[in-house]
């Protein structure tokens, strides 16, 4: 049986990146960055004032204070958007506003609240700060031509994506995302929606749940389909999917006479390893079938999604190009007390509140699909540890 560590070791040494496809800005969120990019121009393209103000030479308003005003002549107007019309001279002001250029000659933009125009003084402003503060945002603070804007691996989100915009980059180079298929076995399974179930029947829940997290994962299905407890049907179904770089099944992988996984892959394709010292989801197949990776994830509606959790969204996050594929950890604190048995590694399904006090969601029988509900969390119990008293800190990897 393989340890947590070393599972999920050899399932990310399986693969690494996949190609570069040029995506269109508004559909790039969520993608990971395929390349480096490099600013080509100036953030900001020029000085421009950080206020709304007075446009002046810092050397010609020193002597300006609340008790001694300095009135200066307003020579022009700066609206963003525009560009001065002319230097600025000592001894003169500019009417200047937020984001708009700073005229050449300008040192020192003085707030407005700092001034006063008088209708005593039309095209005159009365300065009551030394205008100290320069208010300018140079050409290039936020970052400058030929300087790193993006690395690769990145994940872009909103922040990403604006400076991408303000680059002018509309299309953006990313890694493509995996494909993958999902089969679900099992002679009881009939499909959500269809079907009156008759006695032993019971609906495939884990088929929309694999899809749900595959596209939360950030990959696409493009094939799911069921079969029958039979190798043959199982070999059938597994053809059917053919072309996807990662393969998906759940159930029919542990030790029963109707689990015909595991030796459907060994005799189609390679058999990396089986079992992992984990609950739930301790039976996981893994290897590759046809050209791609291939997980046999748990029946149990709960080992199959933590497995996924654990090892099939960290692999789809490194195949889609991301440098971050594992969930944050955090340490939270039992909520209550936590029954464990030594031997296998346990991640318990648990919420929390604001302050990361983990309270598990109920029973955590493997069958109870009740017990992802609200999960905010997989509390991490060590193979080597016992039962934990409220109060106790565990590490637990963030869902959501
Ligand atoms: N003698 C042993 N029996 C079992 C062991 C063991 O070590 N020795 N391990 C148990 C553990 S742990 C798990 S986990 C399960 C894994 O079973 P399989 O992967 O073979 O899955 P199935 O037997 O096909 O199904 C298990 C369970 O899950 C239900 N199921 C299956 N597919 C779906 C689906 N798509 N939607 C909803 N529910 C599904 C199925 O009806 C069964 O109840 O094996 C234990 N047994
Ligand atoms: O390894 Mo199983 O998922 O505990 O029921
Ligand atoms: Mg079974």
């Amino acid at each position: 049986m393989q340890s947590y560590d070393a599972a999920l070791e050899r399932i990310l040494a399986s693969a690494g990146p996949l190609e570069t496809e040029l995506v269109p800005l508004e559909h790039a969120r969520g993608r990971a960055i395929a390349e480096e990019i490099l600013a080509l121009c100036d953030l900001p393209p020029f000085d421009n004032s950080m206020v709304d103000g007075y446009a002046v030479r810092a050397a010609s308003v020193g002597g300006a204070s609340e008790e001694l005003g300095l009135s200066l002549p307003i020579m022009m107007e700066i609206p963003a958007g525009s560009w001065p019309t002319r230097p600025l001279q000592a001894g003169e002001a500019a009417r200047i506003f937020t984001g708009a250029p700073i005229p050449e000659g300008c040192d020192a933009v003085v707030m407005v609240e700092d001034t006063e125009e008088s209708e005593d003084e039309p095209g005159r402003v009365t300065l009551r700060h030394p205008g100290s503060g320069s208010y300018i945002r140079r050409r290039g603070s936020d970052i400058a031509a030929g300087s790193v804007a993006i690395p690769a691996g990145l994940t872009l989100g909103a922040g990403e994506l604006g400076l991408l915009a303000a680059l002018n980059i509309t299309d953006v180079p990313c890694v493509r995302l995996p494909r993958v298929g999902i089969l679900s076995t099992g002679d009881e399974l009939i499909p959500v929606g269809q079907a009156t179930l008759q006695p032993g029947q019971i609906r495939d829940s884990n088929g929309p749940a694999l899809v749900a997290a595959i596209e939360e994962a950030g990959g696409v299905v493009v094939g799911r389909t069921h079969a029958k407890d039979t190798p043959e049907a199982v070999a059938e179904a597994l053809a059917q999917l053919a072309g996807c770089d990662v393969l998906i099944s759940s159930g029919g992988v542990s030790v029963g006479d109707h689990d015909h996984v595991k030796a459907v892959l060994e005799a189609q394709g390679t058999l990396d390893f089986w079992r992992i010292a984990i609950k739930p989801g301790k039976p996981l197949a893994f290897g590759t079938l046809g050209g791609a990776l291939f997980f046999g994830l748990p029946g149990n509606p709960v080992s199959s999604l933590v497995t996924f959790e654990l090892f099939v969204r960290p692999l789809l996050r490194k195949l889609a190009g991301h440098t971050r594929v594992l969930r944050p950890q955090v340490t939270v604190t039992l909520a209550t007390p936590l029954p464990h048995a030594p031997g296998r590694r346990e991640f318990v399904r648990a919420s929390v509140d604001s302050d990361l006090h983990a309270t598990p969601t109920g029973l955590q029988g493997s069958h109870r699909t009740s017990s992802m509900v609200g999960a905010d969390v997989l509390v991490i119990a060590h193979e080597d540890h016992g039962d934990y008293p409220a109060g106790a800190t565990l590490p637990a990897l963030v869902l959501r």
